[in-house]
């Protein structure tokens, strides 16, 4: 079977997104993982699938899946490549959409000068609501990650993060403590770590050892989850540049119960067709 694809980045964050709208798709994780390794396959930190919804409040469905194979319920970066992507396969000509996602429903925007924001709803920090992430409703929480204990804030923007502050995003344990913060049993679900640096109150650097895919070059929802993490520790204004190591995102959070806004790039690099 062959596939045709859309080679795109968010920030640097890589994807590889599919046309499930006028081809059938349907990816065994074992496709998935082969699709995404970069050396076996084509390369990427995510698969963005693109489909039809059954919802009649939304206008496509959109499914992520990480570079091991698993589905998850959201992607930030994903979801300006995914608006896009659609714009440029003529498959709307909406600047505003609704997606439906595994997290619930989701409307990025294509803007005039070509930016692309995303209100990336409601993020979730009660316990009740995420035990599989939260088991408090302490701002700040403590983790044992081997023989220390980390400071850990943590937040669903559908998916799952765990964010620290750090002094310095650079000396920062990314690639030693990250993967076994992601697989803590604290996390049944797994669960995406990010590194923040406060440079200012509207200017933090980020990394993020991100669930199912390693440290990545930016992370979406990452940098949505570090703001509100940031605002709910009294760091950071309601407004934040968030520097990544592949580009910057800006957020907005106006606080509890309001949704959080991302705007940031969008890039199709080729397309190409795979036999799978
Ligand atoms: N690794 C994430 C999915 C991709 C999120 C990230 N690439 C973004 O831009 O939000 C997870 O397992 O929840």
């Amino acid at each position: 079977m062959s596939l045709k694809f859309t080679k795109m980045h968010g920030a640097g964050n890589d994807f590889v997104v599919l046309d499930g709208v006028r081809q059938s798709v349907a990816l065994s994780p074992e496709q998935i993982r082969y699709i995404a390794d970069r050396h076996f396959g084509i390369g990427c930190d995510q698969v963005l699938l693109v489909e039809k919804t059954q919802r009649d409040e939304a206008d496509f469905r959109y499914r992520i899946f990480n570079a091991d194979g698993g589905e998850v319920e959201q992607c930030g970066n994903g979801a300006r490549c995914f608006v896009r992507f659609v714009h440029d396969q003529n498959l709307t000509s909406k600047r505003e959409i609704v997606v439906e996602t595994k997290s619930g429903l989701i409307s990025p925007r294509l803007e005039e000068d070509g930016r692309i924001t995303v209100n990336m709803g409601l993020p979730i920090f009660d316990p009740a609501q995420i035990p599989f992430v939260s088991d408090s409703t302490e701002v700040i929480q403590p983790l044992q990650v081997g023989n220390e204990s980390v400071q850990i804030t943590v937040v669903s923007m559908g998916n799952p993060h765990a964010v620290q502050v750090v002094d310095d995003v650079e000396t920062a344990p990314v690639a030693t403590q990250g993967p076994f913060i992601e697989i803590h049993p604290r996390f049944p679900k797994r669960v995406n770590v990010g590194y923040m640096q406060v440079v200012d109150r509207e200017h933090i650097r980020l990394r993020v050892y991100e669930r199912g895919a390693g440290e990545t070059l930016s992370c979406g929802t990452g940098a949505c989850a570090a703001v509100v993490a940031g605002i709910r520790r009294k760091l950071l204004d309601n407004t934040v540049h968030v520097a990544t190591r592949g580009g910057t995102l800006s957020i907005t959070w106006a606080g509890e119960r309001s949704p959080v806004m991302m705007t940031g790039p969008a890039i199709t690099v080729f397309e190409g067709e795979i036999n799978l």
